[in-house]
Protein backbone atom coordinates (compact mmCIF):
# COMPACT_ATOMS: atom_id res chain seq x y z
CA UNK A 1 0.00 0.00 0.00
CA UNK A 2 1.23 3.32 -0.61
CA UNK A 3 2.16 5.91 2.13
CA UNK A 4 -0.85 8.17 0.90
CA UNK A 5 -2.99 5.25 0.92
CA UNK A 6 -1.73 4.33 4.44
CA UNK A 7 -1.99 8.11 5.65
CA UNK A 8 -5.22 8.94 3.49
CA UNK A 9 -7.76 9.93 6.50
CA UNK A 10 -5.01 11.50 8.50
CA UNK A 11 -4.17 13.93 5.12
CA UNK A 12 -8.34 14.42 4.75
CA UNK A 13 -8.18 15.18 8.69
CA UNK A 14 -5.29 18.05 8.30
CA UNK A 15 -7.63 19.72 5.50
CA UNK A 16 -10.04 19.51 7.89
CA UNK A 17 -8.73 21.33 10.62
CA UNK A 18 -6.23 23.65 8.53
CA UNK A 19 -8.77 25.23 6.56
CA UNK A 20 -12.19 24.60 9.27
CA UNK A 21 -13.95 22.72 7.33
CA UNK A 22 -17.35 22.21 8.73
CA UNK A 23 -18.56 18.56 9.15
CA UNK A 24 -21.46 18.50 6.88
CA UNK A 25 -19.13 19.86 3.99
CA UNK A 26 -16.29 16.93 5.18
CA UNK A 27 -18.83 14.00 4.92
CA UNK A 28 -20.13 15.86 2.07
CA UNK A 29 -16.72 16.32 -0.21
CA UNK A 30 -14.10 15.53 1.40
CA UNK A 31 -14.86 12.15 3.17
CA UNK A 32 -15.90 10.11 0.09
CA UNK A 33 -12.49 10.88 -1.69
CA UNK A 34 -10.30 8.03 -2.29
CA UNK A 35 -7.03 7.16 -3.63
CA UNK A 36 -7.55 5.51 -6.86
CA UNK A 37 -3.94 4.64 -7.50
CA UNK A 38 -0.64 6.54 -7.18
CA UNK A 39 1.55 6.17 -10.24
CA UNK A 40 5.17 8.29 -10.50
CA UNK A 41 4.55 11.34 -8.67
CA UNK A 42 0.75 11.17 -9.69
CA UNK A 43 -1.93 10.59 -7.27
CA UNK A 44 -5.10 9.64 -9.17
CA UNK A 45 -8.31 10.26 -6.32
CA UNK A 46 -11.42 8.42 -7.00
CA UNK A 47 -14.02 11.19 -6.41
CA UNK A 48 -16.39 8.02 -5.36
CA UNK A 49 -19.64 9.97 -6.71
CA UNK A 50 -21.23 10.23 -10.22
CA UNK A 51 -23.22 13.28 -9.43
CA UNK A 52 -20.62 14.84 -7.36
CA UNK A 53 -19.74 18.57 -8.86
CA UNK A 54 -16.03 18.01 -9.78
CA UNK A 55 -15.94 21.28 -10.71
CA UNK A 56 -16.41 22.35 -7.19
CA UNK A 57 -14.09 20.06 -5.81
CA UNK A 58 -11.12 20.99 -8.13
CA UNK A 59 -11.37 24.84 -7.26
CA UNK A 60 -11.89 24.32 -3.93
CA UNK A 61 -9.73 21.09 -2.73
CA UNK A 62 -7.26 20.76 -5.34
CA UNK A 63 -4.58 22.90 -3.43
CA UNK A 64 -5.42 21.87 -0.16
CA UNK A 65 -5.40 18.40 -0.79
CA UNK A 66 -1.70 18.65 -2.64
CA UNK A 67 0.24 20.87 0.15
CA UNK A 68 -1.94 18.28 3.03
CA UNK A 69 -0.16 15.36 0.39
CA UNK A 70 3.38 17.06 0.74
CA UNK A 71 3.27 17.64 4.09
CA UNK A 72 2.31 14.33 5.07
CA UNK A 73 4.74 12.57 2.69
CA UNK A 74 7.69 15.15 2.82
CA UNK A 75 7.11 14.96 -1.19
CA UNK A 76 5.11 17.09 -4.30
CA UNK A 77 2.78 15.17 -5.99
CA UNK A 78 0.11 16.01 -8.61
CA UNK A 79 -3.82 15.83 -8.64
CA UNK A 80 -5.95 13.83 -10.60
CA UNK A 81 -9.51 12.87 -10.11
CA UNK A 82 -11.27 10.07 -11.42
CA UNK A 83 -15.41 9.25 -12.08
CA UNK A 84 -16.26 5.84 -11.31
CA UNK A 85 -17.51 5.58 -14.75
CA UNK A 86 -13.94 6.33 -16.08
CA UNK A 87 -12.27 3.61 -14.02
CA UNK A 88 -15.19 0.87 -15.23
CA UNK A 89 -14.15 2.33 -18.91
CA UNK A 90 -10.36 1.95 -17.26
CA UNK A 91 -11.12 -1.81 -16.81
CA UNK A 92 -12.61 -2.31 -20.04
CA UNK A 93 -9.36 -1.08 -22.00
CA UNK A 94 -7.09 -3.13 -19.37
CA UNK A 95 -9.11 -6.27 -20.30
CA UNK A 96 -8.47 -5.48 -23.96
CA UNK A 97 -4.76 -5.08 -23.55
CA UNK A 98 -3.88 -7.65 -21.45
CA UNK A 99 -3.73 -11.45 -22.97
CA UNK A 100 -4.65 -13.28 -19.79
CA UNK A 101 -8.06 -12.08 -20.07
CA UNK A 102 -7.96 -12.71 -23.59
CA UNK A 103 -7.23 -16.27 -23.40
CA UNK A 104 -9.95 -16.78 -20.55
CA UNK A 105 -12.36 -15.01 -23.46
CA UNK A 106 -11.09 -18.12 -25.61
CA UNK A 107 -11.20 -20.70 -23.22
CA UNK A 108 -15.02 -19.29 -22.31
CA UNK A 109 -16.30 -19.37 -25.83
CA UNK A 110 -15.25 -22.42 -26.20
CA UNK A 111 -12.13 -21.71 -28.68
CA UNK A 112 -9.34 -23.77 -30.07
CA UNK A 113 -6.91 -21.41 -30.25
CA UNK A 114 -5.29 -23.33 -33.55
CA UNK A 115 -7.83 -22.38 -35.39
CA UNK A 116 -7.62 -19.06 -36.76
CA UNK A 117 -7.99 -17.12 -39.93
CA UNK A 118 -3.86 -17.31 -39.98
CA UNK A 119 -3.74 -20.61 -39.84
CA UNK A 120 -6.24 -21.37 -42.79
CA UNK A 121 -5.37 -21.97 -45.88
CA UNK A 122 -7.44 -20.37 -48.82
CA UNK A 123 -8.17 -22.38 -51.55
CA UNK A 124 -10.36 -22.82 -54.60
CA UNK A 125 -12.23 -25.01 -52.36
CA UNK A 126 -13.10 -22.88 -49.41
CA UNK A 127 -12.90 -19.26 -51.00
CA UNK A 128 -16.40 -18.32 -51.10
CA UNK A 129 -16.60 -19.34 -47.24
CA UNK A 130 -13.53 -18.05 -46.39
CA UNK A 131 -14.73 -14.38 -47.69
CA UNK A 132 -18.25 -14.66 -46.01
CA UNK A 133 -16.58 -15.87 -43.21
CA UNK A 134 -14.07 -12.63 -43.09
CA UNK A 135 -16.94 -10.29 -44.10
CA UNK A 136 -19.02 -11.75 -40.72
CA UNK A 137 -16.27 -11.13 -38.28
CA UNK A 138 -15.70 -7.52 -39.11
CA UNK A 139 -19.33 -6.99 -39.04
CA UNK A 140 -21.31 -9.68 -36.64
CA UNK A 141 -25.06 -9.27 -37.30
CA UNK A 142 -25.01 -7.01 -40.03
CA UNK A 143 -23.49 -8.75 -43.22
CA UNK A 144 -24.95 -12.32 -43.73
CA UNK A 145 -27.51 -13.48 -40.55
CA UNK A 146 -27.11 -16.50 -40.27
CA UNK A 147 -24.11 -17.74 -42.22
CA UNK A 148 -24.69 -21.18 -42.66
CA UNK A 149 -21.62 -23.59 -43.87
CA UNK A 150 -21.59 -27.12 -44.96
CA UNK A 151 -19.17 -29.69 -46.46
CA UNK A 152 -18.09 -32.74 -45.87
CA UNK A 153 -16.23 -34.12 -43.32
CA UNK A 154 -12.83 -32.62 -41.80
CA UNK A 155 -13.21 -30.03 -44.47
CA UNK A 156 -12.48 -26.99 -42.33
CA UNK A 157 -16.18 -25.73 -41.73
CA UNK A 158 -15.35 -25.84 -37.79
CA UNK A 159 -11.81 -24.19 -37.95
CA UNK A 160 -13.71 -21.50 -40.12
CA UNK A 161 -15.95 -21.05 -37.77
CA UNK A 162 -13.63 -20.75 -34.60
CA UNK A 163 -11.24 -17.84 -36.91
CA UNK A 164 -14.67 -16.08 -37.06
CA UNK A 165 -14.87 -16.11 -33.48
CA UNK A 166 -11.48 -15.16 -32.63
CA UNK A 167 -11.66 -11.87 -34.97
CA UNK A 168 -14.51 -10.66 -33.04
CA UNK A 169 -12.88 -11.14 -30.07
CA UNK A 170 -9.67 -9.14 -31.08
CA UNK A 171 -11.95 -6.55 -32.34
CA UNK A 172 -13.75 -6.62 -29.02
CA UNK A 173 -12.85 -8.85 -25.87
CA UNK A 174 -16.38 -7.09 -24.40
CA UNK A 175 -18.31 -9.30 -27.10
CA UNK A 176 -20.25 -12.54 -26.43
CA UNK A 177 -19.02 -14.92 -27.83
CA UNK A 178 -19.95 -18.83 -28.02
CA UNK A 179 -19.10 -21.83 -29.93
CA UNK A 180 -21.21 -25.15 -29.11
CA UNK A 181 -21.97 -28.05 -31.02
CA UNK A 182 -25.31 -28.90 -31.39
CA UNK A 183 -24.98 -32.09 -29.70
CA UNK A 184 -23.77 -29.81 -26.56
CA UNK A 185 -26.34 -27.64 -27.05
CA UNK A 186 -28.81 -30.88 -27.14
CA UNK A 187 -26.69 -32.83 -23.90
CA UNK A 188 -27.22 -29.03 -21.95
CA UNK A 189 -30.49 -28.50 -22.83
CA UNK A 190 -31.91 -32.13 -21.34
CA UNK A 191 -29.70 -31.84 -18.33
CA UNK A 192 -31.95 -28.60 -18.07
CA UNK A 193 -34.93 -30.20 -18.56
CA UNK A 194 -34.39 -33.05 -16.09
CA UNK A 195 -33.16 -30.75 -13.71
CA UNK A 196 -37.59 -29.61 -13.71
CA UNK A 197 -37.18 -26.68 -12.02
CA UNK A 198 -37.94 -23.19 -14.13
CA UNK A 199 -34.58 -21.64 -12.94
CA UNK A 200 -32.24 -24.06 -15.06
CA UNK A 201 -34.66 -23.58 -18.07
CA UNK A 202 -34.25 -19.75 -17.67
CA UNK A 203 -30.37 -19.97 -16.75
CA UNK A 204 -30.54 -22.12 -20.27
CA UNK A 205 -32.24 -19.30 -22.07
CA UNK A 206 -30.52 -16.65 -20.97
CA UNK A 207 -27.29 -18.13 -21.79
CA UNK A 208 -28.01 -18.83 -25.39
CA UNK A 209 -30.13 -15.61 -26.07
CA UNK A 210 -27.88 -13.48 -24.31
CA UNK A 211 -25.44 -13.90 -26.94
CA UNK A 212 -23.53 -11.59 -29.66
CA UNK A 213 -22.55 -14.54 -31.52
CA UNK A 214 -23.78 -17.80 -31.86
CA UNK A 215 -21.37 -20.67 -33.25
CA UNK A 216 -23.60 -23.85 -33.63
CA UNK A 217 -21.16 -27.08 -34.95
CA UNK A 218 -22.90 -29.86 -37.02
CA UNK A 219 -26.14 -28.35 -36.90
CA UNK A 220 -27.26 -31.69 -38.31
CA UNK A 221 -26.90 -33.74 -35.14
CA UNK A 222 -30.68 -31.93 -34.07
CA UNK A 223 -32.38 -33.61 -36.80
CA UNK A 224 -35.33 -35.45 -35.25
CA UNK A 225 -34.64 -34.26 -31.98
CA UNK A 226 -38.09 -32.20 -31.54
CA UNK A 227 -37.60 -30.39 -28.43
CA UNK A 228 -33.56 -28.96 -29.31
CA UNK A 229 -35.50 -27.79 -32.79
CA UNK A 230 -38.19 -26.04 -30.62
CA UNK A 231 -35.47 -24.67 -28.16
CA UNK A 232 -33.36 -24.08 -30.65
CA UNK A 233 -35.96 -22.23 -32.69
CA UNK A 234 -36.88 -19.82 -30.17
CA UNK A 235 -33.29 -19.09 -29.53
CA UNK A 236 -32.41 -18.50 -33.20
CA UNK A 237 -35.29 -15.87 -33.33
CA UNK A 238 -34.44 -13.77 -30.55
CA UNK A 239 -31.07 -13.55 -31.45
CA UNK A 240 -31.41 -12.72 -34.69
CA UNK A 241 -34.67 -10.49 -33.76
CA UNK A 242 -31.55 -8.39 -31.79
CA UNK A 243 -29.52 -8.61 -34.88
CA UNK A 244 -27.03 -11.09 -32.76
CA UNK A 245 -24.87 -13.12 -35.26
CA UNK A 246 -25.60 -17.19 -35.77
CA UNK A 247 -23.10 -19.08 -38.10
CA UNK A 248 -24.18 -22.57 -38.45
CA UNK A 249 -22.33 -25.56 -40.07
CA UNK A 250 -23.78 -28.80 -41.44
CA UNK A 251 -22.58 -31.67 -43.24
CA UNK A 252 -25.37 -30.66 -46.36
CA UNK A 253 -27.21 -27.50 -47.60
CA UNK A 254 -30.76 -27.00 -45.26
CA UNK A 255 -32.96 -27.57 -48.57
CA UNK A 256 -31.21 -31.37 -48.58
CA UNK A 257 -31.86 -32.22 -44.41
CA UNK A 258 -35.06 -33.49 -45.21
CA UNK A 259 -36.51 -34.20 -41.76
CA UNK A 260 -35.98 -30.86 -40.63
CA UNK A 261 -38.67 -28.79 -39.57
CA UNK A 262 -39.63 -26.20 -42.16
CA UNK A 263 -39.73 -23.42 -39.99
CA UNK A 264 -36.43 -24.09 -39.14
CA UNK A 265 -35.22 -24.88 -42.95
CA UNK A 266 -36.23 -21.70 -44.24
CA UNK A 267 -34.60 -19.91 -41.28
CA UNK A 268 -30.94 -21.33 -42.11
CA UNK A 269 -31.83 -20.14 -45.54
CA UNK A 270 -32.39 -16.43 -44.36
CA UNK A 271 -28.69 -15.55 -44.79
CA UNK A 272 -25.74 -16.87 -46.65
CA UNK A 273 -25.27 -20.30 -47.37
CA UNK A 274 -21.75 -20.93 -48.22
CA UNK A 275 -19.66 -24.72 -48.99
CA UNK A 276 -16.57 -26.32 -48.53
CA UNK A 277 -15.67 -28.74 -50.57
CA UNK A 278 -12.57 -31.18 -50.88
CA UNK A 279 -9.48 -29.50 -51.53
CA UNK A 280 -7.46 -29.68 -54.49
CA UNK A 281 -3.82 -30.97 -54.90
CA UNK A 282 -2.36 -27.33 -54.57
CA UNK A 283 -4.60 -26.38 -51.33
CA UNK A 284 -3.23 -29.80 -49.74
CA UNK A 285 0.18 -28.91 -50.69
CA UNK A 286 -0.15 -25.85 -48.72
CA UNK A 287 -2.32 -26.41 -45.71
CA UNK A 288 0.27 -29.19 -45.52
CA UNK A 289 3.26 -26.55 -45.83
CA UNK A 290 1.62 -24.22 -43.42
CA UNK A 291 1.18 -27.26 -40.80
CA UNK A 292 5.25 -27.67 -41.15
CA UNK A 293 5.77 -24.14 -40.69
CA UNK A 294 3.32 -23.78 -37.40
CA UNK A 295 4.73 -27.07 -36.08
CA UNK A 296 8.36 -26.22 -36.34
CA UNK A 297 8.63 -29.12 -39.18
CA UNK A 298 11.80 -29.39 -41.75
CA UNK A 299 10.19 -32.26 -44.32
CA UNK A 300 11.71 -32.88 -47.80
CA UNK A 301 9.32 -31.94 -50.80
CA UNK A 302 8.77 -35.67 -51.57
CA UNK A 303 6.84 -36.81 -48.83
CA UNK A 304 4.74 -33.38 -48.71
CA UNK A 305 4.01 -34.45 -52.39
CA UNK A 306 3.22 -38.41 -51.37
CA UNK A 307 0.61 -37.37 -48.92
CA UNK A 308 -0.51 -34.58 -50.99
CA UNK A 309 -1.13 -37.15 -53.86
CA UNK A 310 -2.72 -39.84 -52.39
CA UNK A 311 -5.01 -38.47 -49.67
CA UNK A 312 -7.41 -36.26 -51.12
CA UNK A 313 -11.07 -36.01 -49.63
CA UNK A 314 -10.72 -34.95 -45.70
CA UNK A 315 -8.10 -32.40 -44.26
CA UNK A 316 -7.97 -34.03 -41.04
CA UNK A 317 -6.58 -37.31 -42.59
CA UNK A 318 -4.41 -34.94 -44.16
CA UNK A 319 -2.71 -33.74 -41.39
CA UNK A 320 -3.30 -36.97 -39.34
CA UNK A 321 -1.15 -38.26 -41.88
CA UNK A 322 1.81 -36.05 -41.49
CA UNK A 323 1.39 -36.45 -37.36
CA UNK A 324 1.53 -40.07 -38.12
CA UNK A 325 5.24 -40.00 -40.29
CA UNK A 326 6.56 -37.35 -37.56
CA UNK A 327 5.35 -39.57 -34.40
CA UNK A 328 7.36 -42.85 -36.61
CA UNK A 329 10.26 -40.52 -37.18
CA UNK A 330 10.71 -39.84 -33.46
CA UNK A 331 10.10 -43.04 -32.03
CA UNK A 332 12.41 -44.91 -34.46
CA UNK A 333 15.07 -41.87 -34.46
CA UNK A 334 15.00 -42.60 -38.24
CA UNK A 335 14.78 -39.69 -41.09
CA UNK A 336 12.01 -38.24 -42.95
CA UNK A 337 12.09 -39.25 -45.92
CA UNK A 338 9.77 -41.10 -48.34
CA UNK A 339 10.32 -44.67 -48.26
CA UNK A 340 9.48 -43.72 -44.30
CA UNK A 341 5.90 -42.29 -45.50
CA UNK A 342 5.26 -45.07 -47.59
CA UNK A 343 5.59 -47.97 -44.66
CA UNK A 344 3.62 -45.26 -42.44
CA UNK A 345 1.31 -44.74 -44.44
CA UNK A 346 0.51 -48.23 -46.32
CA UNK A 347 -2.67 -48.89 -44.03
CA UNK A 348 -4.33 -45.71 -44.96
CA UNK A 349 -2.99 -45.36 -48.40
CA UNK A 350 -4.57 -48.39 -49.84
CA UNK A 351 -4.31 -48.90 -53.42
CA UNK A 352 -8.52 -47.84 -54.28
CA UNK A 353 -8.31 -45.24 -51.27
CA UNK A 354 -10.36 -46.98 -48.86
CA UNK A 355 -10.48 -46.72 -45.08
CA UNK A 356 -10.09 -49.61 -43.62
CA UNK A 357 -13.47 -50.10 -41.10
CA UNK A 358 -12.39 -52.35 -38.10
CA UNK A 359 -14.95 -52.99 -34.97
CA UNK A 360 -12.80 -51.31 -33.26
CA UNK A 361 -13.06 -47.75 -35.44
CA UNK A 362 -16.64 -48.27 -35.02
CA UNK A 363 -16.63 -48.60 -31.45
CA UNK A 364 -14.66 -45.35 -31.12
CA UNK A 365 -16.20 -43.21 -33.32
CA UNK A 366 -19.73 -44.25 -32.03
CA UNK A 367 -18.32 -43.35 -28.50
CA UNK A 368 -17.50 -39.81 -29.72
CA UNK A 369 -20.42 -39.24 -31.17
CA UNK A 370 -22.68 -39.96 -27.94
CA UNK A 371 -20.13 -38.75 -25.56
CA UNK A 372 -19.50 -41.87 -24.12
CA UNK A 373 -16.16 -43.69 -23.61
CA UNK A 374 -15.48 -47.01 -25.41
CA UNK A 375 -15.58 -48.78 -22.38
CA UNK A 376 -18.90 -47.66 -21.77
CA UNK A 377 -20.05 -49.43 -24.96
CA UNK A 378 -18.09 -52.51 -24.15
CA UNK A 379 -18.52 -52.94 -20.48
CA UNK A 380 -21.90 -53.98 -18.76
CA UNK A 381 -23.68 -51.11 -17.79
CA UNK A 382 -27.32 -51.40 -18.93
CA UNK A 383 -29.05 -48.09 -18.92
CA UNK A 384 -30.19 -46.90 -22.04
CA UNK A 385 -27.90 -44.19 -22.36
CA UNK A 386 -25.49 -46.38 -23.19
CA UNK A 387 -27.34 -49.88 -24.70
CA UNK A 388 -28.91 -48.27 -27.90
CA UNK A 389 -25.49 -47.08 -28.76
CA UNK A 390 -24.11 -49.97 -28.59
CA UNK A 391 -26.64 -52.02 -30.42
CA UNK A 392 -25.83 -49.09 -33.04
CA UNK A 393 -22.01 -50.50 -32.92
CA UNK A 394 -24.00 -54.37 -33.58
CA UNK A 395 -25.55 -53.16 -36.56
CA UNK A 396 -22.48 -50.84 -37.76
CA UNK A 397 -19.85 -53.96 -37.23
CA UNK A 398 -21.85 -56.20 -39.23
CA UNK A 399 -22.82 -53.74 -42.44
CA UNK A 400 -19.60 -52.23 -42.22
CA UNK A 401 -16.85 -54.91 -41.82
CA UNK A 402 -16.39 -58.38 -42.53
CA UNK A 403 -15.93 -59.32 -39.26
CA UNK A 404 -17.92 -62.67 -37.67
CA UNK A 405 -20.81 -62.26 -35.15
CA UNK A 406 -18.94 -63.94 -32.48
CA UNK A 407 -16.03 -61.68 -33.31
CA UNK A 408 -17.93 -58.74 -32.73
CA UNK A 409 -19.37 -60.02 -29.36
CA UNK A 410 -15.48 -60.65 -28.57
CA UNK A 411 -14.50 -56.73 -29.14
CA UNK A 412 -17.93 -55.91 -27.27
CA UNK A 413 -16.25 -57.14 -23.71
CA UNK A 414 -16.84 -60.77 -24.77
CA UNK A 415 -21.35 -60.61 -25.68
CA UNK A 416 -22.31 -64.22 -27.25
CA UNK A 417 -23.49 -64.40 -30.48
CA UNK A 418 -27.23 -64.42 -29.72
CA UNK A 419 -26.88 -61.05 -28.36
CA UNK A 420 -25.45 -59.55 -31.02
CA UNK A 421 -28.23 -60.75 -33.16
CA UNK A 422 -30.66 -59.47 -30.90
CA UNK A 423 -28.80 -55.97 -30.78
CA UNK A 424 -28.88 -55.70 -34.41
CA UNK A 425 -32.53 -56.83 -35.39
CA UNK A 426 -33.17 -54.23 -32.83
CA UNK A 427 -31.44 -51.70 -34.85
CA UNK A 428 -33.16 -53.10 -38.10
CA UNK A 429 -36.53 -52.86 -37.02
CA UNK A 430 -36.31 -49.66 -35.72
CA UNK A 431 -34.99 -47.91 -39.15
CA UNK A 432 -38.11 -49.08 -40.56
CA UNK A 433 -40.13 -47.07 -38.22
CA UNK A 434 -37.87 -44.04 -36.93
CA UNK A 435 -35.95 -41.54 -39.08
CA UNK A 436 -34.10 -40.30 -36.29
CA UNK A 437 -32.73 -43.89 -35.75
CA UNK A 438 -32.25 -43.56 -40.43
CA UNK A 439 -30.55 -39.96 -39.60
CA UNK A 440 -27.88 -41.38 -37.29
CA UNK A 441 -26.71 -44.51 -39.05
CA UNK A 442 -26.37 -42.06 -41.91
CA UNK A 443 -24.05 -39.62 -40.01
CA UNK A 444 -22.66 -42.71 -38.12
CA UNK A 445 -21.90 -44.09 -41.60
CA UNK A 446 -20.22 -41.05 -43.21
CA UNK A 447 -18.26 -40.23 -40.05
CA UNK A 448 -16.89 -44.02 -39.92
CA UNK A 449 -16.32 -44.37 -44.12
CA UNK A 450 -16.23 -40.91 -45.52
CA UNK A 451 -15.33 -41.95 -48.78
CA UNK A 452 -18.39 -43.56 -49.09
N1 LIG B 1 -8.14 -24.54 -45.20
C1 LIG B 1 -7.51 -25.08 -44.15
N2 LIG B 1 -6.29 -24.63 -43.78
C2 LIG B 1 -5.63 -25.19 -42.76
N3 LIG B 1 -6.10 -26.20 -42.03
C3 LIG B 1 -7.30 -26.70 -42.34
C4 LIG B 1 -8.07 -26.16 -43.41
N4 LIG B 1 -9.22 -26.85 -43.50
C5 LIG B 1 -9.18 -27.76 -42.54
N5 LIG B 1 -8.04 -27.69 -41.83
C6 LIG B 1 -7.65 -28.53 -40.69
O1 LIG B 1 -8.23 -29.81 -40.87
C7 LIG B 1 -8.70 -30.34 -39.65
C8 LIG B 1 -10.17 -30.66 -39.76
O2 LIG B 1 -10.92 -29.46 -39.92
P1 LIG B 1 -12.29 -29.15 -39.16
O3 LIG B 1 -12.32 -29.83 -37.85
O4 LIG B 1 -12.50 -27.70 -39.20
O5 LIG B 1 -13.28 -29.88 -40.15
P2 LIG B 1 -14.87 -29.96 -40.13
O6 LIG B 1 -15.30 -29.66 -41.51
O7 LIG B 1 -15.42 -29.14 -39.05
O8 LIG B 1 -15.10 -31.49 -39.81
P3 LIG B 1 -16.37 -32.23 -39.13
O9 LIG B 1 -17.36 -32.41 -40.23
O10 LIG B 1 -15.79 -33.52 -38.67
O11 LIG B 1 -16.88 -31.39 -38.01
C9 LIG B 1 -8.42 -29.28 -38.60
O12 LIG B 1 -7.23 -29.60 -37.93
C10 LIG B 1 -8.21 -28.02 -39.41
O13 LIG B 1 -7.32 -27.14 -38.78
Amino acid sequence: MHIIQEKWSEILNMIKVEHDVSDISFSTWLKPLKVYKVEGNVVTININNQNIALDYINKKYLLPLKVAIAEATGENFEISFILPDEIEEEIKEKAVASPIDHNENIAKANLNPRYTFDTFVVGNNNKMAHAASVAVAESPGESYNPLFIYGGVGLGKTHLMHSIAHYVLQQNSNAKVLYVTSEYFTNELIESIRNGNNSTMSKFREKYRNIDVLLIDDIQFIIGKESTQEEFFHTFNALHGAKKQIIISSDKPPKDMEILEDRLRSRFEWGLIVDISSPDYETRMAILRKKEELDGYQIDDAVIEYIAKNIKSNIRELEGALNKIMAYANLEKSEINLPLAEKVLKDIISPNQKRIVTPELIIDIVAEHFDLSPADLTGNKRNSKIVFPRQIVMYLCRHMTEVTLKNIGKVLGGRDHTTIMNGINKIEAELETSESTKEIIDILQKKINPSK
